[in-house]
This record gives C-alpha cells, sequence and structure tokens, in this order.
C-alpha cells in the first residue's frame, strides 16, 4: 500500500481533489492531550456488537455517540439515542461547522485502546442524511493509519497517518466511491480517540 506523502504539511492537504482533504494541527498538541485524558475518563463507553455469519461479535473498540434530540436512534449500532452534547464537545462541533461549512447534528466517538483496537472496511452512509455523505473526523492520541481503497478496484488504495489534533473530510462522492478502515498494528501501545462529525437522520 503506497503512503502518501502528506508530511510536513501544516495546512490543508487535498488528498483526493473534491473527496478528502487532511489538515494537520487543527487542535494544538497540549489540546489534543488533554482532550484525550478528559474523553477517555468521562464518555460512557460501550462495545457494540455486530451480526457476523449470523453470529453476535463484539466489536475491537469503544463507541459512545452524542447529538441532538431529534436523531434517529433506529440507525445507531445499538439502537439507542444519543447522549446529550457536553460543553467541550460542542464547541468541537462548532470549530469544525466553521472549517467545513457543513452544519452537523451528531458526532460517533470511537476509542482504540492500542493497536488491537480496530475498525474493518465500511463506508460512512447508514442513517446519514442527504445525497452527499459529508463527514468531518477528528484524531486524537497515537497516530493510526487510515487506509481507503476504491469499491470497484480494490488495488487502488492509499494509506494516511492521521495525526494526533488533525482534521480529515471526507466529502462529496467520498462515501459512495470509497471504503475505509483503521486496521490492527500490533506495535501501538498508546490510546487514540477518532471524533466522525455527522449529519445523522432525524425523526
Ligand atoms: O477512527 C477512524 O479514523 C475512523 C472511524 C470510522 O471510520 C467510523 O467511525 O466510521
Ligand atoms: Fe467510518
Amino acid at each position: 500500500m503506497s503512503q502518501m506523502d502528506i508530511f510536513g504539511a501544516s495546512q490543508k492537504r487535498e488528498v483526493l481533489p473534491g473527496l478528502l482533504d487532511y489538515l494537520p494541527g487543527f487542535i494544538t498538541a497540549g489540546e489534543s492531550a488533554d482532550l484525550l485524558q478528559h474523553l477517555i475518563n468521562t464518555s460512557p463507553w460501550t462495545q457494540r456488537s455486530v451480526i457476523m455469519y449470523g453470529k453476535a461479535v463484539l466489536t475491537p473498540r469503544l463507541t459512545a455517540w452524542f447529538g441532538d434530540r431529534n436523531i434517529d436512534p433506529v440507525f445507531n449500532g445499538d439502537g439507542l439515542a444519543p447522549h446529550d452534547w457536553t460543553p467541550e464537545l460542542l464547541s468541537l462541533k462548532e470549530r469544525v461547522e466553521v472549517e467545513s461549512g457543513i452544519e452537523f447534528n451528531s458526532v460517533l466517538l470511537n476509542y482504540y485502546r492500542d493497536g488491537n483496537d480496530s475498525v474493518s472496511w465500511h463506508d460512512d452512509r447508514d442513517g446519514l442524511e442527504g445525497r452527499n455523505k459529508f463527514v468531518v473526523s477528528l484524531s486524537l492520541g497515537a497516530t493510526r493509519s487510515f487506509d481507503i481503497r476504491r469499491k470497484d478496484d480494490h488495488a487502488i488504495k492509499y494509506s494516511i497517518p492521521l495525526e494526533s489534533g488533525s482534521y480529515l473530510f471526507m466529502k462529496n462522492d467520498f462515501q459512495k466511491d470509497w471504503q475505509h478502515r483503521i486496521a490492527k498494528s500490533v506495535n501501538i501501545i498508546k490510546p487514540r480517540i477518532n471524533l466522525t462529525f455527522r449529519v445523522s437522520k432525524t425523526v
């Protein structure tokens, strides 16, 4: 898998023109470290299960979902309503809205305790509103590789290291044409939290 040349960038990089923008240092190192600890300690973490080959399997990561009160819980992995926004998450939401120009109504937190935690190939379309599924992803803590591949040709794939404090904007047809994952990485022992701001369907 080729490694994209995104090192040394201090401003927005168009990783895939019109589809994927990467902005390192969106949150400063100090604030990222504080937020990581705060979110680890205070978020209502749950481990979701998915049905695979007819059996319930625990997903290898912890999640917490926050959002507006009118969000349709049917589309959440465990069918539960999102938790109410916290002041910290609301302020991050406002910052990503200014940067992206999109108004979001929910955020999914994924907590990767170490390199054994992961998320397998998928796209982010379930439960999201609109034709184009715009998602902003913030990363805190350990750098993990964000792998992407084209749905119609899995040989077209890239790996983007998501640094602490970075902002990734998945826009236009990215979710329609590409899949993404965070693979396991045995030598990573530090935690990482990823926040994906979404426009979820409402009731
Ligand atoms: O952890 C990440 O960077 C990606 C998380 C993700 O793909 C998701 O929550 O849908
Ligand atoms: Fe995703």
